[in-house]
């Protein structure tokens, strides 16, 4: 009896061990076999990829040799340093003739991260196809979710499908115009302060101008925005929040190095055990803000959880009659932090940096403030599609350093596109900076800072430029972030100039975003002083 019970248990062993052994060679080599067999048939090949680890290590390489230096000057030509491995491959792989001799297939490849294989695709007609048409069969891979995880979890940035669409949907209410009206008084708030201690700092320093890092203070800046308009009432809360999301955002930022290999999630690593205490300790902050607004709608000193972001997201939970999932309330709010902070507070930096460099555009926008909103500079929302100048800095500002140089989408199904057939399991990556440097696309001068080219209003829409991504899964907060930057910028050029400083060493590097790696100082100089 004994010995037929101990056959019994061997069986299930084995078979379990059979069925996690089947499922890692399905996962990590048949599939991608067949992914890979499959394009080569379609003629798009790409550098070969090592054991387990894909590309993953050349492109490493190739990136940290091409930022290890910054330039003697500054110039906007980063593709090259920013995406050494898209210029090289895609010349060496890209320009598989097609069918017929006029028929060329431009700059796509295959790129290996880890054993997930990535089609790179520049080819915006087919880009709009598969962002508009193909939306319901695509979203973020399996990968690209494991990297976030301790992160942003299960927010709308990273969910597929009909969860997606119920995110979204219980989202958007938050970024409706007139809630967008509301939210201004908290950015123009916010930069009065700002501005006033600069103001002061100069004033202290004896002189009559001071040097200033802008990155810093732009971050500083969006940053209290993000905390005041997503937790208003939770305000000092809501900061200390943010200093442990920054910590963790940078341990995510690091996930492809560390989470490459099969399995790497569950080992009791150095970076697997900090990001689970430091998501510890950001969920428990988080709960007890949810938990105080809760209780007072519950004991009725409230009515409702509050006008901020992260109110209306509790209230559109109650309204339609969902369980309050606590879980996806705090995943929201911390993608809310990720997507809605950083990527705003580069967009001001890079655009301050490029004013500065450009001073007759930087004139020609604060005469353009002035005339539209008085002497203070201080813009309505009603006002702020009047400043046409500076939306065509902001515009040119965010085609030169797009914030997100990456738009990735994984196939859940097979996919016809163009003339292609993308296989289920394949990742596309879009390589919107690439695309916004393109010669082919914007011209000989795409490299150069030259804001009249959105004097046409077909070109500020048109599908080469996709700082936002486009169609329906596009970014939800693209209004809330033109107005912050319009508000914010308005406001800095009419009361200060700005000019380089001799300390600027132009190095931008890409850590999820496009950054200045030593920042960005200027010289700062009151104008009514
Ligand atoms: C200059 C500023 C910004 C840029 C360049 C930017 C860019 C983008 C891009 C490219 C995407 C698509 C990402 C993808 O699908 O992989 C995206 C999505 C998203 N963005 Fe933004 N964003 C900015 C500001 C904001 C702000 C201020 C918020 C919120 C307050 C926000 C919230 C989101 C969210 C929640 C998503 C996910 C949308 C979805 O998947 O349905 N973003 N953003």
């Amino acid at each position: 009896m004994m010995f037929v019970s101990v056959k019994y248990a061997l069986v299930i062993v084995m078979t379990l061990i059979l069925r996690v052994l089947y499922n890692f060679i399905w996962c990590y080599y048949l599939t991608p076999r067949r992914i890979k067999k499959l394009m080569e048939r379609q003629g798009i090949t790409g550098p070969n990829p090592r054991f387990l680890t894909g590309n993953i290590i050349d492109i490493s390489k190739m990136v940290s040799y091409s930022v290890s230096d910054h330039w003697s000057s500054i110039h906007h030509n980063i593709v090259p340093r920013l995406l050494p491995h898209y210029v090289a491959w895609s010349k060496q792989y890209g320009t598989y003739p097609g069918p017929t001799f006029l028929d060329v297939r431009w700059k796509r490849f295959i790129v290996w991260n880890g054993t997930e294989p990535r089609l790179c695709l520049t080819e915006t007609e087919m880009i709009k196809e598969l962002l508009t048409k193909h939306n319901s069969v695509t979203g973020k891979s399996w990968l690209q979710q494991q990297g976030t995880k301790g992160f942003i979890g299960r927010g709308l940035l990273m969910a597929n499908g009909e969860a997606w669409h119920h995110q979204r949907h219980l989202a958007a209410p938050a970024f409706t115009r007139d809630r967008l009206k509301g939210y201004a008084k908290h950015m123009v708030e916010c930069t009065r302060v700002m501005a006033g201690k600069l103001r002061k700092e100069v004033k202290e320093s004896g002189g009559d101008d001071k040097e200033v890092e802008i990155g810093e203070e732009m971050r500083r800046l969006t940053a209290d925005i993000i905390s005041r308009t997503e937790f208003g009432s939770s305000y000092d809360k809501g900061k200390e929040l943010f200093s442990l999301l920054t910590v963790l955002q940078r341990l995510c930022a690091q996930s492809t190095r560390h989470l490459c290999f099969p399995g790497s999630r569950f080992l009791p690593s150095k970076y697997n055990r900090e990001i689970k205490s430091l998501k510890t300790d950001v969920e428990r902050l988080l709960m007890e803000i949810i938990e105080s607004r809760k209780d007072n709608v519950e004991i009725g000193r409230s009515i409702s959880y509050g006008d901020d972001l992260l109110g209306l997201l509790l209230n559109q939970m109650d309204r339609s009659k969902n369980n309050l999932n606590v879980q996806i309330i705090m995943d929201e709010c911390k993608t809310f932090f990720f997507t809605g902070h950083e990527t705003t507070s580069l967009l001001l930096t890079w655009t301050l940096m490029l004013l500065a460099h450009n001073p007759t555009w930087q004139e020609k926008v604060r005469r353009e403030v002035r005339q539209v909103c008085g002497q203070d500079g201080i813009p309505s929302v009603e006002q702020l599609s009047s400043l046409t100048s500076l939306n065509k800095v902001i515009n040119e500002s965010l085609r030169l350093y797009p914030p997100a140089t990456l738009l990735p989408r994984m196939a859940f199904e097979d996919i016809k596109l163009g003339d292609l057939i993308i296989p289920k399991g394949l990742s596309i990556w879009i390589p919107v900076l690439a695309i916004h440097h393109s010669k082919e696309l914007w011209g000989e001068d795409a490299t150069e800072f030259n804001p009249e080219r959105f004097s046409s209003r077909n070109f500020a829409s048109s599908r080469h430029f996709m700082p936002f991504a486009a169609g329906p899964r596009n970014c939800i907060g693209q209004n809330f972030a033109m107005m912050e930057a319009k508000l914010i910028l308005a406001m800095l050029v009419s009361k200060f100039s700005f000019t380089i400083s001799e300390n600027y060493r132009h190095a931008p590097i890409v850590v999820l975003t496009i950054k200045p790696k030593y920042g960005v100082q200027l010289i700062l100089k009151p104008l009514d002083s």
